[in-house]
């Protein structure tokens, strides 16, 4: 086929489809005709407002100024409501009912398959049940050795970078938090701070952008077209390299559990006393009505706590280093509690109940999560009608919560722009769906207590270590929505050794 019937074809294709999926939301909108939104052109509905991962941050604040907390709009013939109403995220975050994901997910797929990030109600149900007991406090208490070791070389890593005035500090506890979850999850190391340029760490990075641009380009969402894309071949190929890597551990650790049934050792005893503990071993124990998962179904787990811990906690712990840096009096008083806990000791050896401790280190990375949440919006497919306040919206409409909207509007919080962690100690937060880092109710973020330690081990390790100032020149970090929060111009401090 020419480029010019290849263009048409697709043109037509749009519009075909635009003009069916206008036709079956028709009825839909009728109930929605009260909701307010900018006007849609003819095919891309609203999409030329999200043409870069920056306007996906900015324009949720524009329409939730512009149109209030609960407003609507459409990308090409699909309509999307964004809440950054404290009634209507609680109605969808705690409904039983509407818990699958919304379309935009889709593009994980090819990574993560079916794994609980992205299952469908059925399955998610039956996984989550089992994975639950993966983030007990005594199986968190074991992940802690690993936070050790990843940490102690990223403060080397930091340590030729001291004197620096504006350093990036992004890309280095990316490669810190990729190997905590690597290890945690697959119980083997992956070296990524000693090791970057490896195959494993430029097929994750490679797999990120790929699904990014996908999110925000229609042409690539065609499967079609997107098949003779560039992209298309390095996803093919990065995937190979990502699912091949987790499937060779399954096997590995498949190996050594069949090992040591031969030679009659009981397994699960002998997983359990180990002093480190990692999330495989605990999903190959696993049984669904009495069957183990299968291979594929493990690997789609592992993959999802490797996608979904990774830059998650990479954006957290950077902008926490930026608030630090950029507040002296907060970072003191960091400081203060991290003397309280271990005197002048640089490298103490930290205990689960130690992190536990960290009571105002947990103000300021809640206050972090709050001006900075790492996942800035997350959806739901309306799988059944909901109404709340009077107001219907019908299933089968793609429904958005603006956490980043709703953690920056000051009907909820006083002096949202400022960064104060004790806010938390003084209830400024009066409404408990307004604050949402971690999503809420049912599918709310399985590894928050996992992140919240590993966040504390690396943080309070740097304090101990640096005094984080602000860069010169001073940089404001300029948001963008690539899969999590990051910055486009990096996010800089300056970092000198503290003595
Ligand atoms: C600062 C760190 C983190 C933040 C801010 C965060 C935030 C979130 C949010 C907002 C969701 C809900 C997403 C949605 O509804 O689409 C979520 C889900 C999830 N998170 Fe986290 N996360 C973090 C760290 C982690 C870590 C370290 C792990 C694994 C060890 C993890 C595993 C998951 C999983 C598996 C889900 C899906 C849960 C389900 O649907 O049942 N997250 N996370």
């Amino acid at each position: 086929m020419d480029v010019s019937t290849l263009i048409v074809t697709s043109l037509l294709m749009l519009i075909a489809i635009t003009i069916w999926q206008r036709w079956r939301t028709s009825k839909d909108r009728k109930c929605l005709e009260t909701i307010p939104g900018p006007k849609p052109y003819p095919l891309i509905g609203n999409a030329q407002d999200f043409r870069t991962t920056e306007e996906l941050i900015s324009v949720y604040i524009r329409y939730m100024k512009n149109y209030g907390d609960l407003m609507k709009f459409w990308i090409g013939s699909t309509l999307k409501i964004l809440i950054s109403d404290p009634n209507v995220s609680e109605a969808l975050l705690t409904s039983t009912k509407n818990i699958t994901k919304d379309s935009g997910y889709r593009f994980l797929h090819s990574w993560l398959g079916e794994g609980l990030l992205t299952s469908g109600p059925t399955r998610w149900r039956k996984h989550r049940k089992i994975l639950t007991p993966a983030f007990h406090f005594q199986i968190l208490e074991k992940f802690v050795a690993t936070f050790e070791n990843a940490t102690t070389v990223f403060i080397q890593k930091l340590r030729k970078h001291k004197d620096i005035r504006n350093l990036d500090i992004y890309p280095l506890v990316d490669l810190c938090s990729l190997d905590i979850i690597c290890e945690t999850s697959m119980g083997t190391a992956v070296d990524a701070q000693e090791n970057e340029e490896s195959e494993y760490v430029t097929a994750v990075s490679e797999m990120t952008r790929i699904m990014c641009e996908k999110m925000i380009s229609p042409m690539k969402q065609i499967h079609f077209l997107y098949r003779f894309t560039k992209d298309y071949q390095s996803e093919k190929a990065a995937l190979k390299i990502l699912h091949d890597q987790t499937h060779f551990v399954i096997k590995q650790r498949k190996n050594e559990i069949l090992k040591m049934q031969e030679n009659s050792v009981a397994v699960e005893e002998e997983f359990y006393k180990k002093p480190k503990m990692n999330f495989l071993d605990i999903l190959l124990l696993s049984k669904i009505d009495g069957e183990p998962l299968s291979d594929e179904a493990i690997r789609e787990e592992v993959d999802t706590f490797m996608f979904e811990g990774h830059d998650t906690t990479a954006s957290a712990m950077s902008f926490a280093f930026f608030c630090l840096a950029n507040h002296p009096e907060v970072q003191q008083s960091a400081v203060k509690e991290q003397i309280e806990l271990f005197g002048n000791q640089k490298d103490p050896e930290i205990q689960h109940n130690d992190l536990q401790n960290m009571k105002y280190l947990e103000l300021v990375i809640k206050e972090t999560l709050r001006l900075y949440p790492s996942v800035p919006n997350f959806g739901r497919s309306l799988t059944e009608d909901m109404v709340v306040d009077g107001q219907l919206i019908p299933k089968g409409v793609d429904c958005f919560i603006n956490a980043f909207g709703m953690h920056r509007n000051p009907k909820y919080y006083n002096d949202p722009e400022t960064f104060n962690p004790m806010r938390f100690t003084e209830n400024d937060n009066k409404l408990p769906f307004v604050y949402v880092p971690f999503s809420a109710g049912s599918r709310n973020c399985i590894g928050q207590k996992f992140a919240m330690l590993e966040m504390k081990y690396v943080i309070s390790s740097v304090l101990r270590h640096f005094i984080l100032e602000p860069a010169t020149p001073k940089e404001e970090p300029i948001l963008c929505h690539d899969l999590v929060l990051k910055s486009k111009n990096g996010i800089k401090v300056g970092i000198r050794e503290r003595i």
